[in-house]
């Protein structure tokens, strides 16, 4: 069994360029946990793989349970990756990777007995950031506003040592070099 990889670190820091190439080099290695929904499931969409679909009744309990890592809602529906979706990704032999903010990590700390390994994308600079997201082209001026401010907290988060590793994603040859080290590093 592999130990689960939270990857976190602030949006815009380049989390997903660096998961598309390690699965583009790896297509067989990694896997993500399947979320809970309770939305209705969209033709062709399977339950179990693509989505848990569960009833908001369902869902409620699960919260209370402690069911969950993190749950969101969205658009008048609930989305949440449980604890046991990890477990099972896991057990299947593959190495489970969870991209996930600060709350979800503090959760995974505390909730869980998950044992994983946590690894934050870090940017050069505050700066940089900012210049990346207007790059992507993604955000608004608001959303990139709230974006940076939430990268503050995260990376205040990320000085208290709560990570096994931090990468700061500069040069991307030499920040991929590390990411893949941490990751295929099973210790
Ligand atoms: N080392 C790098 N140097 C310069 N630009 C980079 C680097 N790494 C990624 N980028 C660019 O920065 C932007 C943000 O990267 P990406 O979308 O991978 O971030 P993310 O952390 O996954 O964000 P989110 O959490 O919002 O999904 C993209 O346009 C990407 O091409």
């Amino acid at each position: 069994m592999t130990r689960p990889i939270v990857i976190s670190g602030p949006s815009g820091t380049g989390k997903s360029t660096l998961l598309k190439r390690l699965f583009a080099e790896f297509p067989n290695n990694f896997g993500f946990s399947v979320s809970s929904t309770t939305r209705s499931p969209r033709p062709g969409e399977v339950n179990g793989t693509d989505y848990n679909f569960v009833t908001v009744d369902h869902f409620k309990e699960m919260i209370d349970q402690d069911k969950f890592i993190e749950w969101a809602q969205f658009s008048g529906n609930y989305y949440g990756t449980t604890v046991d979706s990890v477990k099972e990704v896991s057990e299947s032999g593959k190495t489970c990777i969870l991209d996930i903010d600060m709350q979800g990590v503090k959760a995974v700390k505390t909730k869980s007995d998950l044992n994983a390994r946590f690894l934050f994308i870090a940017p050069p600079s505050v700066e940089d950031l900012r210049k990346r997201l207007e790059g992507r082209g993604t955000e608004t001026e608001e959303s990139l506003t709230k974006r940076l401010n939430a990268a503050t907290a995260e990376l205040e988060y990320a000085e208290t040592g709560a990570h096994d590793k931090i990468i700061v994603n500069d040069d991307l040859e030499k920040a991929y070099a590390e990411f893949k080290d941490f990751i295929l590093d099973q210790n």
